[in-house]
């Protein structure tokens, strides 16, 4: 673990918890709104047309929770899994091993939205294609220094929930984004998800903390880090808001991005 990252405790983290509180249903926690419908819709909006593709795609702080993946699994040849916290890592190749079988309400809904095969062939064809689970850190430069070799560059990059939580400054957050823009080919695609100004979200007793970033902000730090913003939603009337009273997050806003790298 980076000297750095002593401070955000992913030791803390615990996968079964973070599963329970936020994915246990599509409706997702009770205090939190829509927000994981209004994230899941953005995804399948994402790719559904098939623009986005190519050879390698990596998913940056997957969590215990492939569902970016899961989207993106159609158009790519090869992914790989990327996170902090080894606990994540565990759950994850349990997860591909077939020992946990805990994304049922996520993959069925994303399936009724795009309608294409059954969930045990889209998740088959997601275990086959995942050929590495790696230790990031997005903090440092070369975040998944262990899968690229020789410059051989992702052509897309997908991130949820993340960048917010992985860094507590807008400096380290523009830190990130240039981090992982130095992983993705020129012209290459960046899906991203996340909260809006928030400054805690809660897994279990266990209180982490974000950096509280607002829209404009977002848009200027990747406009600035030489990315084209392509689509960027927020949280919109069709949603029901997150409660101004939670215990297990403060967000106002959400938002889901398509970027891609200048070339
Ligand atoms: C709120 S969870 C999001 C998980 C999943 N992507 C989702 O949308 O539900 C935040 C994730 O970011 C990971 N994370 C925290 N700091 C990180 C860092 N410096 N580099 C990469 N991942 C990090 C955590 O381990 C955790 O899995």
């Amino acid at each position: 673990m980076s000297a750095d990252n002593k401070r955000v405790p992913y030791e803390a983290f615990d996968p079964e918890k973070y599963v329970a509180t936020y994915y246990s249903s599509i409706a997702g926690h009770k205090e939190e709104g829509d927000v994981l419908k209004f994230f899941l819709d953005g995804l399948y909006e994402a790719f559904k047309s098939g623009n986005i593709t190519g050879k390698k795609l990596l998913d940056v702080g997957t969590g215990p929770i492939p569902n970016m993946a899961f989207c993106a699994a159609p158009w790519f040849e090869e992914i790989t899994l990327s996170d902090f916290s080894q606990k994540n890592l565990e759950f994850l190749r349990k997860w591909k091993d077939g020992e946990i079988n805990h994304m049922g309400p996520v993959f069925e809904y994303l399936l009724n939205l795009d309608k294409s095969s059954s969930i045990e062939e889209r998740q088959d064809e997601l275990r086959r294609k995942i050929k590495n689970i790696v230790f990031c850190d997005v903090t440092k430069p070369n975040p998944v220094a262990s899968t690229v070799v020789d410059g051989d560059l992702f052509d897309a990059i997908t991130c949820s929930n993340c960048l917010e939580v992985a860094s507590i400054t807008l400096d380290e957050y523009a830190k990130s984004v240039r981090n992982l823009s130095s992983l993705l080919k020129p012209g290459g695609h960046l899906v991203l998800e996340g909260a809006l100004e928030q400054t805690f979200y809660r897994v279990g007793d266990f209180s982490f903390k974000c950096t509280p970033i607002n829209e404009d902000q977002l848009r200027d730090i990747f406009q600035k880090e030489g990315f084209e913003i392509l689509s960027l939603q927020d949280l919109n009337e069709n949603y029901t808001p997150h409660k101004d009273e939670s215990n297990y997050s403060d967000f106002k806003n959400a938002f889901a991005m398509v970027a891609k790298k200048v070339e």
